[in-house]
């Protein structure tokens, strides 16, 4: 890719962009501009990656034609402000933050220019992120291509329209930390019934990884892929008999219901 590509903070959510941006190979780190407020963050990142660092946001924005702005939700408005004077028709402004809407956005820095609202998640780190993409009026076809390209070197990435953002938040923004309670709960489980804690995490993270990979690549329902592990009179249905008694799916979509609803309120 020839573009230059920026960070404007650079912690858990931005890093894991970076982390997969160059183990991809799409980009490397000389075409990579990084601002982060401490010095010492900064040099752990060029550490790692060897990225160009800068305490200063407008710095990211002057060398770079893409910008992913990183910062908690708060902190926006104050990014924003700072670097509204250097964003021309050339700069395509990346936003990741749950609650920051495309037009809270337009309203700092103008609708004339170009943002794309994007929704990624931590396993962008390892490959394997799902990531939505939501662009403003002005940002041309060819160019939402090229972020969701971007997107795509690390995982999946799909254009949705931005009202689908809660829910996206709810499955995948957020769900990373739903599915590591379930690992560390079923490698419990097996510590519970005596197996080593670390080959515990093995078992279970990778039953949830090939499992994933099931619903992906066979199509098939993910009941009648359930249906097929449980065994008439066997071990699987009497697990998934308790899992309907506590409350499990109930558990699950009320989570992801509670998580929606936080992101619509933030998004007020
Ligand atoms: N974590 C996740 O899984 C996901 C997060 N997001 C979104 O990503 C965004 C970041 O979240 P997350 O990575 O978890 O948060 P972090 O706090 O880990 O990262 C934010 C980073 O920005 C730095 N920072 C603060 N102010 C500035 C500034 N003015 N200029 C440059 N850097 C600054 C912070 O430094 P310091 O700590 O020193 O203040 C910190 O390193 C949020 O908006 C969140 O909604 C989206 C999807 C998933
Ligand atoms: O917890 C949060 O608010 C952020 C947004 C999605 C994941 N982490």
């Amino acid at each position: 890719m020839d573009k230059k590509i920026g960070f404007i903070g650079c912690g858990n959510m931005g890093e894991a962009i970076l982390g997969g941006i160059i183990s991809s190979g799409v980009l490397e780190g000389k075409n990579i501009w990084v601002s982060e407020l401490s010095s010492d963050r900064l040099k752990e990142l060029s550490d790692k990656y060897e990225v160009n660092t800068t305490t200063d946001g407008k710095e990211v924005v002057k060398n770079t034609d893409i910008f992913i702005i990183a910062v908690k939700p708060n902190i926006y408005p104050v990014v924003l402000e700072n670097i509204k004077e250097l964003i021309d028709s050339t700069k395509t402004v990346v936003t990741i933050a749950a609650g920051v809407t495309i037009a809270s956005v337009e309203n700092i820095i103008g609708s004339d220019k170009k943002i794309i609202r994007t929704m990624p998640n931590t396993p962008a780190l390892v490959g394997e992120g799902m990531t939505s993409i939501s662009p403003n009026g002005v940002v041309k076809e060819d160019e939402v291509e090229e972020v969701k390209g971007i997107f795509k070197s690390f995982g999946k990435a799909e254009i949705l329209s931005e009202y689908l953002i809660d829910s996206v938040i709810g499955v995948s923004g957020s769900a990373p930390a739903y599915v590591f309670m379930f690992i560390e709960a079923l490698a419990d489980g097996a510590v519970l019934e005596g197996m080593p804690r670390e080959k515990a995490y093995q078992f279970a993270a990778q039953t949830v990884l090939g499992s994933a990979k099931m619903v992906l690549e066979t199509g098939k329902h993910p009941g009648v892929l359930k249906d097929a592990v449980c065994s008439p009179g066997g071990t699987t249905i009497e697990a998934v008999k308790v899992l309907e008694e506590e409350g499990f799916r109930k558990a699950v979509i009320k989570a992801v219901e509670a998580c929606a609803s936080k992101s619509k309120k933030m998004s007020k």
